[in-house]
């Protein structure tokens, strides 16, 4: 059985509107965490929130968990207004960073905990644990204590648990950030399978680009408390609101242009690119800008293209390639060279082909 059929044998009218958070704020004593963020997660989605250490993502989490107090603002849980509802009012699932399974019970004992707690009938709660079993894949480690399982099995069982009640908001805090680097690929995917079945909302906290590209249907991107960015995947990759964004998400450089006769003016216009060289989309965000990956440069002796001159603070072999770190002027820019390439300590760089985006307002 699904996740999605064990969900759907109970009628979920209540849920049909997910979780708004508007205008969360969040001190910890004069500090603040958390500035007026607002975001949503439809029923059924799954929302990654990402952002450097310390710019308030578990706390966000905690906050519509009901677990720090807010200072401002409003979560509103299935069309409720959950703001100031105790945390075991809420109906959400929360698998915290260390999961936080209880070590001295069985995987069924766990899971049946929330349904315990909150006085389901013993039929039932065996009822519900048994769905939950097979849809985690754990049926046959049932009677098996946490610290008979792998870190993978042990997620499982915290997510197992978090769903038994049927919560209309799944948290996720770090889901994978316990696991072997090894094994974090394989168990995204099988974590996103398990999240594609549910049809609660899903909040997931990672420090992870990767994790927040390949789980969230939409990324809501934090920075010193606040949001900077909430779109889909594919439009923070393509149309990042600022440089922080971009460097955030793909350690891309935005560089502010303007266009002139044909060509993009960059770097106080010191860099003039031909337009014609450059993929041209346009941008949500206001101003032109020249996005630039570790692909989008090379280096080149030829004297007949448009140069910058650059300076080489380091390289790194890669396996496939040498990746440069070049300066020209006060920007540092990223540029991958084929693993035999010949360079010194300067030198001079174009854009390779369609390989630089120049993002132009209503273009
Ligand atoms: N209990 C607390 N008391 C005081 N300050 C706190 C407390 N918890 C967090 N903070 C501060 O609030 C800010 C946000 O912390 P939070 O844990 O939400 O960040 P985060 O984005 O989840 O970070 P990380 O990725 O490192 O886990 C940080 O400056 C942190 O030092």
């Amino acid at each position: 059985m699904s996740i999605r059929a064990a969900a759907d044998r109970r009628s979920a009218p209540a849920r049909a509107e997910g979780l708004a958070v508007d205008g969360l704020t969040v001190h910890y004593g004069s500090t603040a965490a958390v500035r007026g963020v607002s975001l949503d997660v439809a029923p059924a989605e799954t929302v990654a929130v990402i952002g450097p250490s310390g710019c308030g993502k578990s706390t966000t989490l905690r906050a519509v968990a009901g677990l720090v107090p807010v200072s401002g603002g409003a979560v509103s849980l299935a069309g409720r207004d959950v703001t100031g509802w105790n945390p075991s009012r809420r109906n959400i699932g929360l698998v915290p960073q260390n999961y936080a399974v209880f070590p001295h019970m069985s995987v069924a004992a766990n899971i049946a905990y929330g349904l315990r707690a909150r006085g389901t009938a013993a039929a039932r709660r065996r009822e519900r644990v048994r769905e939950m079993l097979e849809v985690t894949r754990l049926t046959d480690l049932a009677q098996r204590r946490p610290d008979q399982l792998s870190g993978g099995q042990r997620q499982r069982v915290a997510l197992a648990r978090a769903l038994a009640i049927r919560p209309d908001a799944l948290l996720l805090d770090e889901p994978l950030a316990a696991l072997d680097p090894q094994l974090r690929g394989g168990l995204r995917r099988e974590l996103a399978a398990m999240l594609a079945e549910t049809d609660c909302a899903t909040l997931i906290v990672t420090h992870d680009q990767q994790e927040a590209l390949s789980l969230g249907s939409r990324i809501a991107l934090l920075r010193e408390g606040r949001l900077v960015q909430f779109d889909t995947p594919r439009r923070l990759w393509d149309d990042p609101a600022d440089a922080f964004v971009a460097d955030f998400l793909a350690g891309a450089v935005l560089l502010d242009a303007v266009v002139d006769d044909g060509h993009a003016l960059a770097l106080d216009g010191r860099w003039r690119v031909p337009v014609r060289d450059l993929a041209v989309r346009p941008t949500a965000h206001g101003s032109t800008r020249l996005l630039l990956r570790h692909d989008s440069l090379t280096v080149t002796d030829d004297p007949a293209r448009a140069v910058l001159e650059a300076r080489v603070t380091h390289s790194e072999f890669t396996g496939d390639g040498v990746r440069l770190t070049v300066r020209a002027g006060e920007q540092v820019l990223g540029v991958r060279v084929p693993p035999d390439a010949r360079v010194g300590g300067s030198v001079s760089l174009a854009v390779a082909p369609g390989r630089a985006v120049l993002l132009t307002p209503g273009a």
